[in-house]
């Protein structure tokens, strides 16, 4: 058994003000391949909607509602946030928790699947803001992904489930399933996962996104034709990302004659620009300029599922419960993986 004596989460962070907005997308994009133009572009997306991220608050709801069921689990660390990109950064949160004392820390991400930018990136981060601390930064073990854990799948499935009683009958019999992650480099899924191991042509990250939207669509009232999207990519033309994009697939499905889509953003845990954006403004307009149907499906969230998921998850680290698993991909060796 793992001693640990507090609990991080840790997320992306986002702006909560139109003078945050364009600080926050430096700290976001420093030292990345991102052209100025897509910069512009992101930030009008967040200017859109006054300057404001929903992600904090969702954090803030989160760690509520984790708070909560740590105290009727009986599970007894203290609850600290910190994100990557903006206040409260979690160079911060690690100093104060130095001063609290704190030694061992189970973090949590935001991001339930294998990729450079979903775990590395922060695993990179950590070690640099540690090795600012000197001697006594907390040490922090980062959770295994989580895809696959029921408390992740079931709401998902729920949720769609929703989504489609939303739809009319007429469209609702056509409809296609439209599962949608966040694309990133081709280089960079291909490299998700361990490193010997052999994974489909999107690496682990699009092997585990395939799995889960398996594990949806077996729980719903019949089989639905589904497929996985990408959506949000952002390096310039040049650099091959994930495809298809959703938009682009709508716009085939439309062709085909397909009446409607359902897109189920089971690539994130929370409903954030991404999705707010991404989905639930350019997809959806996608969608209605061509006369498609179209619903989208809540992510996770604080769905009581997803925040107990967070204490099993715990109990798992600290011996006191199984790992619970709904596919039988390989597990990552987190010493050598690239995610
Ligand atoms: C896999 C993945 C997730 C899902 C898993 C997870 O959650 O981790 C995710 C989540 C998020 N991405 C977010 C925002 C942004 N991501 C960007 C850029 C990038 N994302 C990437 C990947 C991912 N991103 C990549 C490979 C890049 C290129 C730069 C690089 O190689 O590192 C940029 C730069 C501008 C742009 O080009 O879009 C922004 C602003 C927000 C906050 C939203 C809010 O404010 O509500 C969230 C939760
Ligand atoms: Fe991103």
């Amino acid at each position: 058994m793992r001693p640990y004596d507090a609990f991080l989460l840790i997320s992306f962070g986002g702006p909560e003000g139109e003078d945050e907005v364009i600080p926050f997308l430096e700290n976001v994009t420093r030292g990345r391949n991102i052209p100025r133009e897509r910069l512009a572009e992101v930030g009008e997306h967040y200017f859109l909607f006054g300057g404001v991220s929903p992600i904090n608050q969702q954090c803030r709801d989160l760690l509520a509602a984790v708070t909560e069921d740590f105290e009727s689990a009986g599970v007894d660390l203290p609850i600290y946030w910190g994100n990557r990109f903006w206040t409260p950064l979690f160079t911060d949160t690690l100093e104060q928790m130095k001063q609290d004392g704190v030694r061992r820390v189970l973090a949590v991400p935001t991001s339930a699947y294998c990729n450079w930018s979903s775990r590395t990136a922060y695993l990179e981060d950590i070690d640099r803001a540690r090795a600012a601390l000197g001697e006594d930064a907390p040490e922090i073990d980062l959770v295994r992904p989580f895809y696959d854990h029921p408390g992740f799948v079931e709401p998902l499935a729920e949720y769609t489930r929703d989504a489609l009683d939303r739809l009319p009958e007429d469209q609702r019999r056509g409809v296609r399933l439209l599962f949608s992650a966040h694309s990133i480099p081709t280089e960079m899924a291909e490299r998700s996962g361990t490193p010997g191991r052999t994974y489909g042509p999107a690496g682990a990250y699009g092997d585990q996104l395939q799995a889960v939207a398996r594990l949806v669509v077996e729980r719903l009232d019949r089989e639905y034709p589904y497929e996985v999207v990408y959506q949000s990519r952002s390096g310039p033309p040049s650099q091959p990302w994930l495809e298809p994009d959703v938009n682009d697939r709508i716009e085939e499905l439309a062709d085909e004659g397909v009446p409607a889509v359902v897109v189920v953003p089971h690539g994130f845990v929370s409903d954030h620009m991404e999705v707010k954006f991404d989905l639930d403004v350019e997809a959806r307009e996608t969608a209605e300029k061509r006369g498609l149907g179209y619903q989208r499906a809540l992510s996770p969230g604080t769905h009581p599922a997803f925040v107990s998921m967070i204490t099993d998850l715990v109990r798992e680290y600290t011996g006191q419960a199984e790992q619970q698993r709904l596919t039988t991909l390989p597990s990552c060796e987190m010493e050598q993986c690239s995610c």
